[in-house]
């Protein structure tokens, strides 16, 4: 049923710079239920801007960020990482007093970095956040209103965040269907970079590393479900992966490193002959699996 009614929409007026996959689909989870009044979009492609109106996805556009944020009560930043400090310089003179601003970006410590570099008096209304749910896909057109349903939110309020911030983009999240979770940014970061930096890294390594096997693509040919399983998410944007790594690099490095030393003592079980170490690393990791599993049915 789909939840529509009398009362005013969560939000009147919904500035998104960047409207791709992750900034699109919170607009198309909000227009679905009727939670927004207006939906403005803000990029630097007017074509990929246009296809966003075509699509439904926003009513209207601006390629200026201080007219794109003009008389917005809530501004959701869904660029790449490495534009953040930019965006949020660019849109700040244009920020009214009551203004709620938010982003996506994967990493947490380096936006809040960014955002007090250049936010001045607006931080206060900053409420930095990490929807845990994407594709391997990007742009507006890979954009759909479930993405969020059932999935987490993390948000990293800071100790000057606004309580009515925070729960204003708490009840945004929550009405796109998502769980949200407080959670210290440092400590984000560290979860993050061992949960989904990691894995990332893995699938993109594992595939260039086979890709240059042989100067054909010839063993790809053999490959089974298995391996395109493990490696869909090396299909993701290279430049949104670098960026992550780049932002999030001490995680990612002591992540790295810890995977490392398992495989080379997964390594050492295999040219050892030692079965019983290979069980007990795979039986472990099996029933880890199995309660993630269950987790996610909860
Ligand atoms: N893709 C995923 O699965 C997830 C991504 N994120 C984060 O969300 C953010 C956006 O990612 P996606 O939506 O996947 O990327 P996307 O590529 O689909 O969308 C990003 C949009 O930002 C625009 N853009 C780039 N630089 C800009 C600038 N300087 N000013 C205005 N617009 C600009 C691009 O034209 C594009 O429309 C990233 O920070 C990423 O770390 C978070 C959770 C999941
Ligand atoms: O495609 C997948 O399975 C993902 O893991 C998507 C994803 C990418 C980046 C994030 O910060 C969060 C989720």
């Amino acid at each position: 049923m789909v939840e529509q009614d009398n009362n005013p929409p969560a939000v009147k007026r919904l500035a998104v710079i960047g409207v791709g996959l992750i900034g699109g689909s919170l607009a198309r989870a909000l227009r679905a239920i009727g939670q927004v009044g207006e939906v403005v979009g803000c990029g630097r492609n007017v074509a990929h801007l246009q296809r966003g109106m075509d699509l439904g996805v926003i009513d209207t556009f601006a390629t200026d960020p201080v007219e794109a944020v003009a008389g917005a009560d809530m501004v959701l930043v869904a660029v790449p990482l490495s534009a953040m400090r930019q965006v949020f310089a660019a849109i700040e003179p244009g920020l009214g007093p009551d203004t709620v601003i938010s982003d996506v970006g994967s990493a947490k410590v380096s936006v809040i970095e960014d955002a007090r570099a250049v936010l001045g008096s607006a931080l206060d209304r900053f409420v930095p956040g990490h929807p845990i749910a994407g594709t391997e896909k990007s742009g507006v057109e890979a954009s759909f209103p479930d993405l969020y349903r059932g999935r987490r939110v993390i948000l990293t309020p800071m100790a000057e965040t606004r309580p009515e911030a925070l729960q204003l983009v708490r009840r945004v999240w929550r009405l796109a269907g998502a769980e949200v979770t407080d959670m210290a940014p440092e400590h984000h970061d560290e979860v993050l970079a061992a949960t989904s930096h990691l894995p990332h890294v893995l699938a993109y390594g594992l595939v260039d590393t086979l890709s240059r096997w042989s100067d054909r693509d010839e063993i790809f040919q053999y490959a089974a479900g298995g391996f395109r399983d493990f490696t869909r998410i090396a299909s993701s944007d290279p430049a949104m992966w670098r960026d992550i790594c780049l932002a999030n690099h001490d995680a990612v490095v002591v992540a790295l490193e810890r995977y490392s030393a398992a495989l080379a003592t997964l390594t050492d079980a295999v040219r050892e002959r030692d079965g019983d170490q290979l069980i007990a690393c795979f039986s472990n990791a099996r029933d880890a699996r199995q309660r993630f599993l269950d987790m996610l049915e909860r």
